[in-house]
């Protein structure tokens, strides 16, 4: 599906943030053909030229509110912790039928900041996350393919607009990506198991064995094994500390029981239960494999 059939309307999308992913998204509304307008608040001064000469944006802002003022679809791709202030500095100069979207990893967090600063404009927020990135982050590390086949969930609450949310399904839809809806405190269960409790193991697992003596030759000897494990702890460390902070009250959970279910394992090893091991490992592995014939 091209942008245009996507996307019908001739937006004029806002994306704040030119980061993986403002600026996948700008990417791959130019790869598909978007025929609206495309600006963006980018970081510096740098960052405009550099999205200018890479034709990605028709015109960069570093003024949040002068950005937004003529926007008639605004996308906040920015840390979760720079949400709040971000609503702050567009909430007075936005056009009044405006819909604003987010990418943000949390969900729960974003809308408690959406209510908190857009009053009663908040039916035309539709709070949103793109299921897939990368370890890298800025824009250089954005490609137009991130969201080819690859899900959206978006989170709207009993005040979200139905006109807000289908202008922002068609957004999606025209980057290629799949969109579901989800209420947005199982949202943030969803993902603390599947995405914030993995980057919390690989990040610890890379910091224990770091500060471990031998740690040179210890990784002079990784391989694939531990490269597949721990890629997401080259991630940013910023990003992740605002996610696992805004994300508290799901993760603590979903942690614990993975503490238990470790020490489980762990007395498997110290009794010499080779059966327990097994047991547990024949479970996973075929999970494993189910989720890896899925996304076939
Ligand atoms: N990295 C991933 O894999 C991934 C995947 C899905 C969703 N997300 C979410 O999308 C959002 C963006 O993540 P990213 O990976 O693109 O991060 P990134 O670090 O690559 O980009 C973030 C961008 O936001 C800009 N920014 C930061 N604070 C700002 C502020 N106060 N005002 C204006 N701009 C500001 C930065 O200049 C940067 O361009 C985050 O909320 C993240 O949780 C990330
Ligand atoms: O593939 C990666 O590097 C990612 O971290 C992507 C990933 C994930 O955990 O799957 C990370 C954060 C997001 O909010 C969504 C996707």
């Amino acid at each position: 599906m091209t942008a245009a059939e996507a996307c019908p309307e001739p937006e004029r999308v806002c994306v704040v943030g030119l980061g993986l992913i403002g600026g996948s998204i700008v990417r791959a509304l130019r790869s598909k053909g978007f025929r609206g307008t495309i600006d963006a608040v980018v970081a510096d001064d740098d960052e405009a030229r550099q999205a200018r000469e890479l034709r990605l944006v028709d015109e960069p802002f570093t003024d949040i509110a002068e950005a937004v003022a003529k926007a008639t679809l605004v996308v906040v791709a920015v840390p979760i912790g720079s949400m709040a202030s971000v609503f702050a500095s567009m909430a007075d100069a936005l056009p009044a039928d405006a819909v604003v979207t987010d990418t943000g990893s949390t969900k729960l967090s974003v809308i408690r900041e959406a209510q908190t600063h857009f009053g009663d404009r908040i039916g035309r927020f539709v709070p949103g996350h793109p299921i897939s990135g990368t370890e890298r982050s800025g824009l250089d590390a954005g490609f137009a393919e991130l969201f080819e086949r690859r899900r959206v969930i978006l989170t709207p609450t009993p005040e979200t607009d139905r006109d807000a949310l289908s202008r922002v399904v068609a957004l999606w839809r025209a980057v290629g990506a799949q969109v579901s809806e989800m209420d947005g405190a199982h949202h943030d269960e969803v993902l603390a198991a599947t995405s914030h409790l993995p980057h919390l193991l690989a990040y610890t697992l890379v910091d224990t064995l770091a500060r471990m003596a031998e740690r040179t030759e210890i990784f002079e000897y990784a391989a694939g094994g531990f490269a597949d494990f721990t890629r997401i702890a080259s991630s940013s460390p910023s990003l992740w500390g605002d996610i696992v902070t805004a994300n508290h009250d799901a993760i603590l959970p979903v942690l614990d029981r993975y503490i238990g279910d470790l020490e489980a394992v762990r007395a498997a090893i110290a009794d010499g239960d080779r059966d327990t091991l097994t047991t547990t490992f024949t479970r996973a592995k075929t999970a494993r494999d189910g989720f890896a014939a899925g996304k076939a």
